[in-house]
């Protein structure tokens, strides 16, 4: 596993640089939203660019329209009638103005819905792709990494950041349609005051300054909290789901976790506040600066008009600039501290991506041999899970052979299932190596490898699809074949279970969703068996799926395995005797190491282990 360290401590307060740093994650971010669509890409800039030229152009022709009126004003007393005043032509030019100031006021409706639309439409198609390459990303990572817990918190923020993420891309759009608008405004001043748009700058900065302050602390709050987070979502989803219902009833849990609940997100709120009520005390005081230079702006324009220097039209369009102006730029401003905060959060996205698998085929794979000729040899195999001080397996040495079907027999926690997760490579030995018909595991195709050894854990997920996409799961590209289906489920007893069903194959099965239909524990199994048949890989390994099987099924359910694999090398986990004994030879593990092998009845003869624990079993039933 090689997870890039975390950006950094995550409690120290990030400096301006660094924060400003992680707008470098913006290229890959518009990129990602261009690849989702060039075309509506293109579509919503232009549409803005387009949007944004027309705010000045009609405080424009608004000044216009007031010259025009206050030129057209009569002294007081001479009264005109309409009708004279528009045959003589008099009110066409202010007509015409107006006429114009009406048309430009739909273009911008028309364009602003457009724009949302498209907004819409891409954000939509960009939050399905970044969730696409998410999956696809996270399939690829080593079963180690999800073991993880800083890798699962960021893997977290990672999934928040991709539903998240497209309101960035409106804003980032909004802001670049905000500063053409602002470049307009700008133009239309510096031609009559440039000294305005120093003045502007000058009470703005401190709020932005302000703004990104608060940003930066924000994520870090998020940042830190994202394991309180992930519990208050563990604790939400066992307090109220159908899978842990029956227990949180059984023994009352309701209380305590609604307790647990209710500490932790008091705790976050607390500090969401605190941050929250800072930043509205301080974003009110330094907004109260940018107020203040429009008023001082506002009086001494108003004094040139009063000198002469300017007409009505004018001061009307110079205040009228100068207050869109300061809004646009206090929300370019605030808006881009915001799109600094929303970058560092793309930091996680990113440095989720970066992580490489280990586990992975090398540029010069072998392909898996057809058949296995020789089998497994485990060559003094040691495995110690990541951040675990025990050894899980040392030392194993022994060999698997082709076409054998070998039983696991061990106590609880002995290494039966760390010993099949490295055989099918979920993870690679610390120490030692494992090698198929002579070369080490690692030097195969690696998607092969999975391709020949097909495993059932205990764990066996229970997909809430239809019974027949349960067994499909055991070689999805089989789905459609029906017969294939149904016929691994009659070699796993499983059909008889779906043949009860309301809708038999198609069946829903599951607590999720509407329709679905639950099954018990050893029916379950049966479907997970029938993966196996299907899947039909060279090397079948059951990890003690049969758990909940009644003692009549278990038996006729490993009778059969054992008859239809017949020439497959097979590995049988079981704590049941009676399985066991059937199985050509027993391997007996004891805290992680090989301690017997051998046939049933050798191992009997050697009075081990193995024979203590199968004659308490056997005692068990007299
Ligand atoms: N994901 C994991 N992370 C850390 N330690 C683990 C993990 N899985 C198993 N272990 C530890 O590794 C050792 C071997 O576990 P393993 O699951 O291989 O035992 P097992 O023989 O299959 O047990 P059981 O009969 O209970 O299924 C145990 O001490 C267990 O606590």
């Amino acid at each position: 596993m090689s997870v890039p360290p975390p950006a950094r401590p995550a409690s120290t307060p990030r400096s301006l640089r660094e924060r400003f740093g992680a707008l470098r994650n913006l290229r890959p971010f518009l990129r990602q939203v261009w690849d989702t669509s060039p075309g509506l890409t293109l579509a919503t800039l232009t549409l803005r660019l387009l949007r944004a030229l027309l705010p000045v152009l009609m405080l424009y022709v608004g000044k216009l329209i007031i010259d025009e009126v206050v030129l057209l004003a009569q002294p007081a007393g001479t009264v005109w009638n309409l009708r004279d005043a528009w045959t003589s032509g008099t009110l066409d030019h202010l007509l015409l103005l107006v006429g114009l100031e009406f048309a430009l006021a739909i273009v911008s409706d028309i364009l602003g819905r457009l724009v949302t639309l498209v907004d819409s439409l891409l954000s939509e198609l960009f939050v399905n792709a970044a969730s696409i390459r998410l999956m696809q990303h996270a399939a690829t990572l080593d079963l180690e990494d999800f073991e993880d817990a800083d890798l699962q918190d960021r893997l977290e923020r990672a999934r928040r950041q991709t539903m998240g993420r497209s309101q960035l891309m409106s804003q980032l759009f909004g802001q670049a349609q905000d500063a053409v608008t602002v470049i307009s405004f700008a133009i239309g001043l510096l031609a009559y005051a440039p000294w305005l748009i120093a003045l502007l700058l000058v009470a703005l900065l401190p709020a932005f300054l302000g703004e990104a302050h608060f940003n930066a602390l924000n994520y870090s709050l998020n940042y830190v909290w994202t394991p309180e987070r992930r519990e208050l979502d563990y604790i939400r989803q066992t307090g109220a789901s159908v899978e842990s219902a029956k227990e949180v009833k059984i023994f009352a849990l309701q209380d305590f976790l609604i307790q647990r609940y209710r500490e932790l997100a008091e705790k976050f709120y607390a500090a969401n506040r605190r941050l929250a009520g800072r930043r509205a005390l301080w974003g009110s005081v330094l907004a109260s600066v940018g107020t203040l230079g429009y008023y001082a702006a506002y009086g001494y324009l108003a004094w040139r008009t009063v000198r002469g220097d300017f007409t009505i039209g004018d001061l009307t369009f110079l205040a009228g600039s100068f207050r869109r102006l300061r809004q646009l730029l206090e929300s370019l401003l605030s808006g881009f501290s915001q799109v600094a905060g929303q970058a560092l959060y793309l930091d996680d996205l990113y440095s989720f991506f970066e992580i490489a698998p280990e586990i992975a085929t090398r540029d010069d794979a072998l392909p898996i041999p057809e058949p296995i000729r020789d089998g497994f040899v485990f060559e003094n195999v040691g495995f110690r899970y990541p951040g675990a001080e025990r050894w899980a397996v040392r030392g194993l040495r022994f060999h698997l052979r082709a076409g054998e079907a070998l039983a696991l027999v061990g106590e609880n926690g002995a290494g039966k299932t760390t010993l099949v997760k490295l055989l099918a490579r979920l993870y690679d030995p610390d120490e030692g190596r494992i090698l198929l018909d002579g070369r080490d595991l690692r030097d195969y195709d690696l998607d092969q490898l999975r391709a020949a050894v097909g495993v059932i854990f205990q764990d066996f997920v229970r997909y809430n699809l239809t019974a027949a996409e349960n067994i499909a799961v055991g070689r999805i590209a089989a789905r459609d074949d029906r017969a294939a289906i149904e016929r691994a489920a009659e070699r796993s007893l499983a059909d008889e279970v779906i043949r009860r069903l309301p809708q038999g194959y198609d069946q829903p099965l599951g607590r999720r969703f509407r329709n679905g239909v639950d099954l018990s524990g050893g029916e379950w199994q049966k479907l997970a068996i029938a993966r196996a048949y299907l899947r039909d890989a060279q090397v079948m390994i059951l990890d003690e799926p049969t758990a909940a099987l009644d003692a009549r099924s278990e038996f006729e359910v490993f009778e059969r395995f054992k008859d239809l694999s017949e020439g497959k090398t097979t590995v049988l986990i079981s704590h049941r005797f009676s399985t066991v004994r059937m199985a050509d030879r027993i391997l007996v593990l004891k805290d992680g190491g090989v301690i017997e092998l051998g046939s049933h009845a050798e191992l009997l003869a050697a009075d081990g282990l193995y024979a203590e624990l199968f004659n308490l079993q056997a005692e068990g039933y007299r």
